[in-house]
């Protein structure tokens, strides 16, 4: 079965006062049936060794250690805290030039270093308009998860460009299709791909995340906005619990 993770992607948000919203989500949530997880900054992770929450980062570089200035390697990550880490997400794929070649060894760099690498793909609004998004997603899979992706190591997450920050949701019907497009190639390519988890991302709030996570291969949902406050995370946490 695959596990069902709520996790938060806090991007380039929060200073060390707004820790106090993972307190309080804490307290909520203290006994949850799910796994949640926060994608902090990196500034943010060591700070939040002792959380109750699996932490994450949310990039990092394919190389262990060298001359890269600015940039963070898996086994730093790893060293801080985190078992996770986002990898090419549309921002930094747009922001960032990241090609599918270079997703696939950042997540291979970030499963030798023992992390979790949450992988994404997602289709932009001409790409979807052009009918392509099948096509589109099936070449990012195919691309970016390194070969020796498992269930253990691996999360891919669905997220369509045009749902990021835009409050535009896809309809049910079309998370369903996509979905269910990813659980087949990730099962025609790995053993255990059954069980790898298939998140969606995009504009989840807490009054839309009971239907969407009764789509079928939804196993959790990777939130951007909504996952700042805890406030408005905690009624998604909450509805994945009982989805
Ligand atoms: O990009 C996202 C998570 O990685 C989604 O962001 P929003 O939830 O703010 O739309």
């Amino acid at each position: 079965m695959p596990r069902k993770l709520a996790a938060g992607n806090w991007k380039m948000n929060g200073l060390r006062a707004n820790l106090k919203e993972l307190e309080t989500l804490a307290q909520r949530h203290s006994d949850a049936s799910v796994d949640i997880l926060i994608c902090l900054p990196t500034t943010l992770i060591t700070t939040c060794q002792d959380t109750l929450f699996d932490i994450g980062g949310q990039d990092c570089h394919t190389a262990e250690s060298g001359a890269y200035t600015g940039d963070i390697s898996a086994p730093m990550l790893s060293d801080a805290g985190a078992t996770y880490v986002i990898t090419g997400h549309s921002e930094r794929r747009a922001d960032h030039g990241e090609t599918d070649q270079i997703v696939a060894a950042k997540s291979a760099a970030a499963n030798a270093a023992g992390l979790t690498a949450i992988i994404c793909v997602g289709e932009t609004l001409d790409q979807r308009e052009a009918g392509t998004t099948l096509d589109i997603i099936e070449g990012q899979l195919a691309g970016s998860i390194p070969d020796g992706a498992t269930a253990d190591n691996t999360v891919i997450a669905y997220e369509p460009v045009w749902a990021i920050g835009t409050g535009k949701v896809p309809t049910l019907e079309q998370i369903a299709e996509v979905h269910a497009h990813i659980r087949a190639k990730l099962q025609a390519r790995f053993s255990d791909g059954a069980d790898m988890s298939i998140l969606y991302g995009g504009s989840v709030k807490g009054s839309n995340a009971a239907d969407i996570f009764a789509v079928p291969h939804v196993d959790g949902a990777l939130v951007g906005g909504a996952s700042l406050k805890a406030d408005d995370f905690s009624p998604i946490i909450s509805a994945l619990e009982k989805g």
